[in-house]
């Protein structure tokens, strides 16, 4: 039932509308943070650790558990900032904030710091795995270091980044903008300040958009910014067939407009980077052997295995695998340099079902082989975690955007006789709760 915002009594059920005050204690995955309410968790957004709070009540559905979003602060953070994008500050009503900078209320450091603790936590409950604090350190100082920040962050207080933007178009009123926080209602806003310049400039945030459902905006390096439009009803993807060129240090890359590539402007670079640097550790360990069966899954225009082939030399042997046939042809154009290299366009999981029915000499390649995988949100999953396990490979080298699935494909791959041997973070998503690791297994 939806009331009025009231003051709840103490002792009340709690209410959907109703404002209560919270002492804010902790983080939790997915950007809210952790009171407590008569026995009662409550995730509350727009809050920060250590805060009271005034917050009204939002889902009030479950016994263990109900969501609320601060109204007031009561006592601030001293990592409290304006927010960096005022239609999303917490003096607006709750159902009219922009959505999408969910930590742009909180000193960046302190962004980076409680992301490292969500990574932390996640590791111990789901992966088994207690991270330590560097020698000489106190737990708290390798937790500020743990997410690195992308080059440049720091001198932009972390705006300015996104070479990709999504809006919406509100159906009734053809108004252009984010979703709001937590829900799917278009909010109108006077500037995109997670964006870069290029999108800044051609963001169609005052045109009204008949027939439209969604605005892609689309600022290459290496090339012209886009706008792709898809159409009300329309099923496929704008900008599918349409290239252009990405620029990762000196490295040309054709991909879509339309098709994945990492946001931050330094994203591809970084993960790039750190997957050569694994790589390569793992080759002077001598762990590594380019002509085995490596695989790059999830592989998208190529840009891990081109990473990989940095590292071990042209004469590496990897094959990508990639369900958007589109992004399997420019990673194939990406590629066409390594002789051994091979882009095919499956779902993983079948991709691995065929690889553990094929003849002994292939298996035995992939086990001599490594694996790198950058799965979609969702994470690898059991099926194809257990798959890998089966396969066997030497090691595997995981790049995860949530924690969370992160941890809980940890937990699986150590059962499976794997060792955690790296974890590093990357802060490629400032002023959002989101953050991508790179995690190294060997097996034993
Ligand atoms: C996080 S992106 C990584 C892309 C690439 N590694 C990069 O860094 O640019 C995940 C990719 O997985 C693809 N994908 C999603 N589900 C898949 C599946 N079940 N099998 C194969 N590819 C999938 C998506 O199309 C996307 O290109």
């Amino acid at each position: 039932m939806v009331s009025m915002a009231t003051h709840e009594p103490a002792g009340a059920p709690l209410e959907i509308g109703a404002e209560i005050e919270l002492d804010v204690t902790g983080i939790a995955h997915g950007g809210v943070s952790v009171a407590r309410h008569e026995g009662r968790v409550v995730f509350v957004a727009d809050a920060i650790p250590g805060e009271r709070v005034r917050a009204r009540v939002t889902d009030a559905k479950k016994k263990s558990f109900a969501r609320a979003t601060t109204t007031e602060v009561l006592d601030a953070s001293p990592d409290r900032r304006p927010h960096v994008w005022s239609e999303a500050d917490v003096s607006r009503d709750p159902e009219a904030r922009a959505g999408g900078a969910e930590f742009g209320h909180i000193a960046l450091q302190r962004q980076r710091t409680l992301k490292a603790e969500v990574l932390t936590d996640a590791m111990r409950r789901f992966g088994g795995v207690e991270l330590a604090a560097e020698e000489g350190e106190d737990l708290a100082e390798t937790l500020a270091d743990l997410v690195e920040a992308a080059p440049g962050d720091e001198e932009n207080n972390g705006l300015g980044y996104r070479s990709r933007v999504r809006l919406h178009v509100d159906p009734e009123t053809n108004a252009v903008g984010p979703y709001g926080a937590r829900t799917r209602r278009v909010i109108r806003v006077d500037s995109l300040p997670l964006a870069n310049a290029d999108i800044a400039q051609i963001a169609p945030l005052d045109d009204l958009m008949p027939d439209v459902a969604t605005v892609d905006l689309v600022a290459p390096s290496a090339d012209d910014p886009r706008m792709l439009l898809g159409m009300v009803g329309e099923r496929t993807r704008a900008g599918a067939a349409d290239p252009v060129r990405e620029l990762v240090e000196d490295r040309g890359f054709i991909v879509r407009a339309g098709g994945f590539w990492q946001v931050h402007r330094e994203a591809p670079a970084l993960l790039f980077t750190a997957v050569r640097d694994a790589i390569s550790d793992l080759l002077e360990a001598d762990r590594f052997d380019p002509a085995a069966g490596n695989l790059d899954l999830y592989g998208g225009a190529g840009l891990l295995a081109a990473a990989m082939a940095e590292a071990a030399g042209p004469g590496l042997k990897v094959t990508t695998v990639e369900s958007d046939e589109a992004a399997t042809d420019d990673a194939s154009e990406n590629l066409s340099e390594l002789l051994g290299g091979l882009a095919v366009t499956a779902r993983v999981d079948r991709h691995l079902a065929e690889l553990l029915k094929s003849a002994a000499t292939v298996r035995d390649r992939i086990r001599r082989g490594t694996v790198v995988l950058d799965p979609p949100r969702s994470g690898a999953g059991g099926e194809v975690t257990a798959q890998l396990t089966q396969l066997s490979p030497a090691n595997i080298v995981y790049v995860a955007c949530d924690p969370v699935a992160l941890a809980r494909d940890t937990k699986t791959l150590r059962d499976s006789g794997y060792e955690l041997t790296g974890l590093r973070a990357f802060d490629i998503f400032p002023h959002t709760h989101h953050f991508e690791s790179l995690a190294v297994f060997e097996r034993e």
